[in-house]
């Protein structure tokens, strides 16, 4: 199985970059990993939010492809103790076949078409984060959700 995280919009603090990249590397130790981006519309001033949502939706759904087990990040998605999550995932990693998708919506959220898409949702809390520093949390969840099903030192409880 591959897992990606499919994301709107690239980072461009330098902070958030080297953050993720740390996680992503470390979560590639241990299964297929990668975040991809779907760069940022152009001229969205002239857009309604709604506008920019749709057209970002557009961008997501034209990168899925049949097969793909697609899992919207939302804060209105199915919550989990870390640990629950590992477990997630190492259900995932014995079903799924080709790939997992993450997504992480842009700064308004997703389109309907999106969310009609979407196979599950998950929340990383009740709050509202930026669609940057989800990236970050989501990476790190990942990152830990992998150390605890091979027994690594990086989580306690
Ligand atoms: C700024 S938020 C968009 C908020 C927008 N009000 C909405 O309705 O979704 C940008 C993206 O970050 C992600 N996100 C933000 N907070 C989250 C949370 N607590 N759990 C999971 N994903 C979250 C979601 O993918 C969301 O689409």
């Amino acid at each position: 199985m591959k897992t990606i995280l499919l994301v709107v919009g690239r980072t461009v603090e330098q902070h958030y970059i080297t953050a993720i990249n740390d996680y992503i590397e470390r979560t590639k130790r241990y299964i297929s990993f990668d975040m991809e981006v779907i760069p940022e519309l152009k001229n969205t001033k002239s857009l309604t939010e709604e506008q920019q949502k749709e057209k970002e939706g557009e961008l997501i759904c034209k990168f899925l492809q049949s097969g793909d087990v697609v899992v919207l990040l939302d804060e209105n998605g199915k919550e989990f103790r870390s640990v629950e999550f590992a477990s997630w995932m190492e259900k995932k990693m014995a079903n799924v076949n080709k790939r997992l998708i993450f997504i992480i919506g842009g700064p308004y959220g997703f389109s309907p078409k999106v969310y009609q898409t979407a196979h599950e949702k998950i929340s990383m809390s009740k709050m509202t984060f930026s669609h940057q520093m989800i990236r970050l949390i989501f990476t790190e969840q990942l990152y830990r959700a992998m150390n605890i099903l091979h027994g690594g030192p990086y989580h306690h409880e």
